[in-house]
């Protein structure tokens, strides 16, 4: 199963551009869409929910067109939003069963397999009688993914899922996401670099609407390897390497702050060849500086 997605635009109408001719190939396994704050994830993810309008471009799943199919599309679609609210008072089991209910499903046996199986699979069964209220934000998420996955989807699309979690619920939820990532297109929609890193085969970054880079996390981040070059800094020193070179990254380390800065050649200035990882993809490629793949996306 393949997503095509052709000249997607969309502009708000207070004049704000949130996608600008976006086209992307997106395969199937997990998809990562990384981009900063106001990027035009949400609004592509909405869009590819059926969710939202956009103003022009077409998006193809297989041989559907998604902007003009919508119910076929969202038979085979699940969809995890960024803002997902629960009712604080119903538990897990009811909310779940409830859902189930709205998704067809009228079965009252065939429904009491399917809302078990989901909540064993998101590993929340031993909680299924409790409110949601007091579920901590990990366990919110994990009830989104099984909400999501009611009706067997062979797309899933999951916004920003993991800000906000601690660092083992966010482990605990890239592990959930992996095993449903095998044999199905999930496209996860995040900030946070180590979500693609850890979960994805492919990705693409997104800023102010443009697709600016996409392909294999790990060949990106191959194909970096020779152009990042690393020093320690002290705070007073900063602005001037700042000045001097194309300083793509900054990171505190006990006190003092170790800079990556991209650069073709030997930089000089004490810089030393550093390990690229797809952090160093990422903000080189914010920054204008790297496009190994662009216009092949
Ligand atoms: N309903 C709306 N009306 C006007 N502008 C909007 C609307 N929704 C989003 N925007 C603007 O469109 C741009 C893209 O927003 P979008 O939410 O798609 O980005 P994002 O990458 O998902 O960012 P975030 O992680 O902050 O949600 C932003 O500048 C945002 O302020």
């Amino acid at each position: 199963m393949e997503l095509k997605i052709r000249n997607l635009s969309k502009t708000y109408a207070n004049g704000v551009v949130a996608l600008d001719r976006v086209t992307l190939n997106i395969p199937a396994g997990m998809f990562g869409l990384l981009g900063p704050n106001g990027a035009g994830k949400s609004t592509l993810m909405r869009i590819l929910a059926t969710l939202q309008e956009c103003d022009s471009g077409s998006v193809f799943l297989d041989d559907i067109d998604v902007l003009d199919e919508k119910d076929a599309v969202r038979r085979m679609l699940g969809y995890l939003p960024q803002d997902f609210g629960v009712y604080p008072k119903v538990t897990a089991y009811e909310l779940l069963d409830h859902f189930a209910q709205l998704k067809g499903l009228s079965h009252k046996g065939r429904r009491r397999e399917v809302v078990d199986g989901l909540l064993q699979q998101v590993n929340l069964w031993e909680v299924r009688n409790q409110r949601l209220g007091g579920f901590s934000g990990g366990m919110r998420q994990r009830f989104g993914i099984a909400q999501a996955l009611l009706g067997d989807p062979r797309l899933i699309i999951v916004d920003e899922p993991t800000a906000g979690l601690d660092p083992q619920e966010r482990v605990r939820f890239h592990n959930l996401l992996s095993d449903i990532g095998e044999d199905k297109t999930v496209i996860l929609s995040t900030h946070i670099v180590s979500d693609v890193a850890d979960l994805c085969a492919n990705m693409a970054i997104i800023h102010k609407g443009h697709v600016l880079l996409c392909g294999d996390p790990q060949e990106l981040t191959y194909e970096i390897e020779d152009y990042i070059w690393a020093r320690i800094v002290t705070k007073q020193e900063l602005p001037m390497f700042q000045k001097r070179h194309q300083v793509i990254s900054t990171r505190l380390l006990t006190g003092r702050t170790l800079i990556h800065v991209y650069s073709e050649s030997d930089p000089g200035d004490g810089f030393e060849p550093a390990r690229a990882s797809l952090e160093d993809v990422y903000f080189a490629t914010i920054a204008g500086r790297f496009n190994a793949a662009a216009g092949d996306c």
